[in-house]
């Protein structure tokens, strides 16, 4: 019976992947010719509340711009950052070489291990903050 409850609980996490288009789920797409997985150019790292889901969605409109849905989670959770750079990777969606990619995850706004890992992935990359005061509109 545990076995039976284990595929029943895979069947249905994968289902909920499927439905929900979670990025852990991209992996089931047919890539498109000429696109690749890349590791993202940008970064918006918080803050938490500060509109950044709303952000995020305002810029996958541009046809230049690749969003992860998910938050990933990979430079302030040991147990992502330990899985590597190349599980990041093949979190992002896949897109053209004149693409950007952008992922965010709030948390790494207040993580103090993210400044330094992003730092040691890209030097020059690109971070965006989304804040705002309590009650007010956000500020980007
Ligand atoms: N354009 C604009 N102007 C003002 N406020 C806005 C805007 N877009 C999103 N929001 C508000 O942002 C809050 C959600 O922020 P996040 O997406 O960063 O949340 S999260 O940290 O990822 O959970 C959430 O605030 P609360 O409703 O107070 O929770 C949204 O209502």
């Amino acid at each position: 019976a545990p076995v039976e409850n284990e595929a029943l609980l895979e069947t249905l996490k994968s289902q909920v992947g499927f439905f929900s288009n979670k990025s852990e789920h991209y992996s089931a797409q047919v890539r498109p010719p000429g696109t690749n997985r890349r590791i993202p150019q940008t970064i918006i790292i918080g803050v938490r509340k500060g509109g950044t889901r709303a952000l995020l969605e305002m810029l996958d409109i541009h046809p230049n711009i690749v969003v992860a849905t998910t938050e990933v989670h990979f430079f302030d959770w040991d147990e992502n950052y330990v899985k590597g750079i190349d599980w990041y990777r093949r979190l992002m969606p896949f897109s053209y070489e004149n693409q950007i990619t952008i992922e965010k995850t709030p948390g790494y706004f207040t993580s103090p291990q993210a400044p330094e890992r992003i730092h040691d992935m890209n030097s020059s990359i690109k971070l965006v903050v989304a804040a705002r005061s309590p009650g007010s509109p956000v500020v980007i």
